[in-house]
């Protein structure tokens, strides 16, 4: 038998003896005397002994495991975590350690990857930097690569409920569709709408500038569900700037008159290129915003904390109000609730507070935000963010 026979056999007798529910120290003897690897996943259903652990219910042996480094994010078969299954069964506490075990070690890959950034000035694209290991996998089309997808041709048009969609073709000419719809009546309550219609109530509901205008600033504007209702508030914003990079996102906003539009600057590139570190327009006059939104489609989230990390320059001050579109991780409930644990703690870092707003996405018709193309949002509630400054003064 060779060293990767053992290990099979000493990982498949530690699933077994969990699922035996066999004493603490009986499993803790399979680890630490007689080397089990706590790693290890069987071939059939994917079983790691953490899934095995959540099975019986054991948070001692779950908290044990993942001390002795069990892969908290490990997915079985049917793409379940340890977290997920213990979460079926109600039982928090098992949860809790396996999704505070991921806030750890993605927290620690944070800390990890910022050391080892490239400068500013580094030739590779910041973009493509990943800090994560939670839903990070090679995902080179459109969906998953900044690139591609500012490479990639978008296509306007109405699908056949009437709704605005927009489809990117990709490289087999099969066109996909990959944002949502522009919320006409009937399709009101559909994900993409619904999300950004309460967005834009909790952003700007009793700001104290509302009623003479705010200063928004808007990431990313897609098919413009969030900046139209902004524009559509009873008192539209007084001023109105949105970044947009996508050459063709461009020229449906010109030929939709969105260029036209009084106290809208429209921002043509990333917003790497207008804030932070990357920025080279210096010269613009940033800053002061009451409202600030990013939804910036196939960046990841280390992309997002470094626009969090501009936000004390850009926003104005303590009444000054945060959101973004909480996707990140949203195929599955362990991993969106590391992501957006993990937002709230960067954030905090940065001086913002959070508070988080339930949204029931449960009833949508199947049509979701993102369409075909890749499984994006897949929970029943969308956790949505708004953040504000912390004002020191207090
Ligand atoms: C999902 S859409 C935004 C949808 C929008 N919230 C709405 O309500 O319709 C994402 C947009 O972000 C843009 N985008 C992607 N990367 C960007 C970046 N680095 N800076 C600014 N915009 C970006 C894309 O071109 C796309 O138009």
């Amino acid at each position: 038998m060779d060293e990767g026979d053992i290990a099979i056999m000493l990982g498949s007798q530690l699933i077994q003896t969990i699922l035996n529910s066999a004493p603490f120290d009986e499993i803790k003897d399979l680890v630490k005397k007689t080397g089990a690897p706590v790693w290890y996943q069987d071939e059939v259903e994917g079983m790691s002994p953490l899934h095995a652990a959540a099975y019986v219910r054991r948070p001692d042996v779950a908290k044990f495991l993942i001390q002795e480094g069990a892969v908290w994010n490990a997915v079985d078969n049917l793409k379940n975590t340890a977290g997920d299954i213990a979460l079926s069964f109600n039982d928090e506490e098992t949860y809790t350690l396996i999704r505070d075990a991921g806030i750890r070690s993605e927290m620690l890959l944070g800390i990890l990857a910022s050391q080892n950034k490239p400068q500013p000035d580094s030739s590779s694209d910041p973009l493509d930097t990943s800090t994560s290991n939670v839903v990070q996998h090679t995902d080179d089309t459109a969906a998953g690569s900044t690139s591609a997808f500012l490479d990639s041709k978008l296509v306007y048009t109405v699908d056949e409920h009437g709704q605005s969609i927009c489809k990117v073709k990709v490289k087999a000419q099969v066109p996909k569709l990959i944002i949502g719809e522009d919320g006409s009546e009937e399709k009101e309550e559909e994900i993409g709408t619904g999300i950004m219609k309460e967005t834009v109530r909790k952003l700007t509901e009793g700001h104290p500038n509302e009623k003479e205008g705010l200063k928004v600033l808007n990431v990313g504007f897609g098919l413009g569900i969030i900046d139209t209702l902004f524009e559509s508030l009873p008192t539209p914003p007084s001023q109105h700037v949105i970044i947009e990079p996508h050459p063709d996102v461009l020229a449906h906003m010109r030929a939709t008159g969105w260029y036209d539009r009084p106290n809208v600057t429209i921002l043509e590139g990333k917003w790497q290129d207008f804030v932070g570190p990357t920025s080279n327009h210096k010269s613009l006059e940033f800053g002061g915003f009451d409202v600030v939104y990013t939804d910036t489609f196939s960046e990841d989230y280390s992309a997002l904390k470094e626009f969090f990390e501009q936000l004390p320059d850009i926003l104005d001050g303590p009444g000054a109000r945060f959101g973004f579109f909480n996707g990140l991780g949203a195929t599955n409930a362990l991993f969106y609730d590391v992501y957006t644990h993990i937002s709230e703690l960067h954030l905090a870092d940065i001086g913002l507070d959070v508070e988080w707003s339930d949204v029931d996405v449960s009833t949508d018709d199947g049509e979701d935000r993102w369409g075909q193309s890749r499984e994006y949002f897949n929970l029943p509630i969308y956790r949505l963010p708004v953040a504000r400054m912390r004002d020191m003064s207090l």
